[in-house]
């Protein structure tokens, strides 16, 4: 039966109001659900299976969250105390599985928002997983090495109790990278006595996998490559303009790179670069060593190369280019900017980073007819190599380079084609948002529906 849009809307206030009154302050995790219920509601409505079995209300409450105390010794010997979080959200159709984030500005809304979001984007990938997120507000950045070393495995000490390769898979997120998660690994491994994948995002001489640290930045390109082919643009001579200048930012780069597109633009926390000449491999090898070896800062880049600029305090959005990739945080692009990269003829947007654009920005886009890739699709192919890792641990084989990348390009493929299956509008417009949303949300619910009520 089809509902007018009036009763859908209803339906979609009053059910986001009473997510508001559940979890109060929660303020990320609030645009997250009503993203969602905004894409999926019209369709629980129309398939009663899933709106009599309260499927939203269940979906929208994690399995459970783990609060935890992290005390460390710093440098000068001083006792440092932390908080940290797991939010284990959803394991319908696997065991729990998503990133840890290290960042001074994480809360418990913050990681319940990307725990949610994970179970739709872990069920997009076709493989057996499930949604969680976790992370503490300590701050890595002007830490030694050591001091990050006492902390994860402080961190460890507790989290291990709650983890296990079928359990839960913790990896990286903002602020943990390799040398974050072999901390963590060397101490689940000397508490448990077991080796085995219980984190993914390993070094490659304990068990990590090929591809790995490239992939969600990969991946972002080969939706984007497929997103732009079905509308019959070619990638090829394109200009960029990316924000972020970490993991998926940086590998994003690389593969624009491979495909002909030149990247005019980076970004961190003190502001971005804009380099008319572009970011060539030379150029984005040596901000590799120096994001991830000397952990500098993004305006040392001008410094080496003077044909660049450094805007202090600015986000890149106003440089013109072809396509925009946020790829750093959440919220990082506005209506404003959106306003900016529409004025300035962007085509197309792919989300590297988790819900990087406002809620007004992404309708703006929309309504722009602008190409919008949302990260649960965009950005899926990190946790999808994630996932590749667990599958070589548990047969102890290496894949080579070539068959991770393989599969990771059609994992993407198939991502996109689930956004086409139902994302296609009665206008005959694509919404890969909508596609997104309710291709993930089917996998999760029907695997719900058939355990009964639980
Ligand atoms: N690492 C992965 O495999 C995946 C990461 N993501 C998402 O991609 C985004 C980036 O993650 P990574 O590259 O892994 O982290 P990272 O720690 O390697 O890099 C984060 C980048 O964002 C910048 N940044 C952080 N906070 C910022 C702020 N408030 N304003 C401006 N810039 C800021 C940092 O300066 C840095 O350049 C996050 O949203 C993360 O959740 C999504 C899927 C997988
Ligand atoms: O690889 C993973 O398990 C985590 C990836 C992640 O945190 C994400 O997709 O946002």
């Amino acid at each position: 039966m089809a509902f007018t849009d009036e009763r859908v809307k209803n339906e979609i206030e009053s059910f986001n109001q009473g997510v508001v009154e559940r979890n109060p302050a929660e303020y990320e995790f609030h645009q997250a659900v009503r993203e969602f219920t905004e894409s999926v509601m019209p369709f629980v409505m129309d398939n009663e299976e899933y709106a009599d079995g309260h499927i939203l209300q269940r979906m929208t409450e994690p399995d459970r969250i783990v609060i935890f105390r992290v005390c460390w010794e710093n440098d000068e010997g001083h006792i440092c105390c932390n908080r940290a979080w797991r939010v284990q959200f959803n394991n319908a159709i696997g065991p729990y599985k998503g990133g840890l984030r290290f960042h001074p500005g994480v809360t418990q809304s913050i990681l319940k928002f990307l725990g949610f979001e994970q179970v739709y984007k872990n069920a997009l990938t076709g493989l057996p997983m499930g949604g969680a997120k976790g992370g503490s507000n300590f701050d890595p950045k002007g830490k030694s090495d050591r001091e990050v070393m006492r902390f994860c495995q402080s961190l460890m000490t507790e989290l291990s109790r709650h983890i296990g390769e079928d359990t839960d898979i913790p990896a990286g997120d903002i602020g943990v990278g390799a040398r974050e998660i072999s901390y963590l690994f060397g101490q689940y491994k000397r508490l448990n006595n077991r080796f085995v994948g219980t984190l993914t995002g390993k070094g490659l001489s304990f068990g990590g996998s090929l591809i790995r640290s490239e992939a969600t930045g990969y991946g972002v390109v080969y939706f984007t490559k497929q997103m732009l082919a079905h509308h019959d643009i070619q990638l090829d001579g394109k200009s960029a303009v990316i924000s972020g200048s970490g993991n998926v930012a940086l590998f994003c780069a690389e593969k624009l790179l491979d495909e002909g597109v030149k990247v005019l633009a980076l970004s961190d926390s003190s502001g971005f670069i804009h380099d008319p000449d572009g970011i060539d491999s030379e150029k984005l090898h040596w901000l590799r060593e120096l994001k991830f070896v000397m952990r500098g800062r993004i305006s040392e880049y001008v410094d080496r190369y003077p044909s660049a600029d450094f805007f202090p305090d600015q986000r890149p959005w106003v440089i013109k280019a072809d396509l925009a990739f946020p790829c750093a945080t959440q919220n990082e692009l506005d209506i404003n900017d959106a306003k900016a990269l529409i004025d300035n003829g962007v085509i197309a947007l792919a989300e590297g980073a988790n819900m990087p654009t406002t809620l007004e920005a992404v309708r703006l886009f929309q309504d722009n007819e602008i190409l919008f890739a949302p990260a649960k699709a965009a950005n899926a192919g990190g946790v999808a190599v994630s996932g590749l890792e667990q599958s070589q641990n548990a047969i102890r084989l290496a894949w080579t380079r070539e068959e991770v990348d393989e599969k990771l390009k059609q994992i993407m493929k198939h991502i996109h084609s689930q956004c086409l299956q139902y994302g296609n509008g009665s206008d005959g417009k694509i919404s890969y948002v909508d596609g997104a949303n309710i291709a993930g949300f089917v996998k999760a619910a029907d695997a719900m529906l058939a355990y009964g009520i639980a």
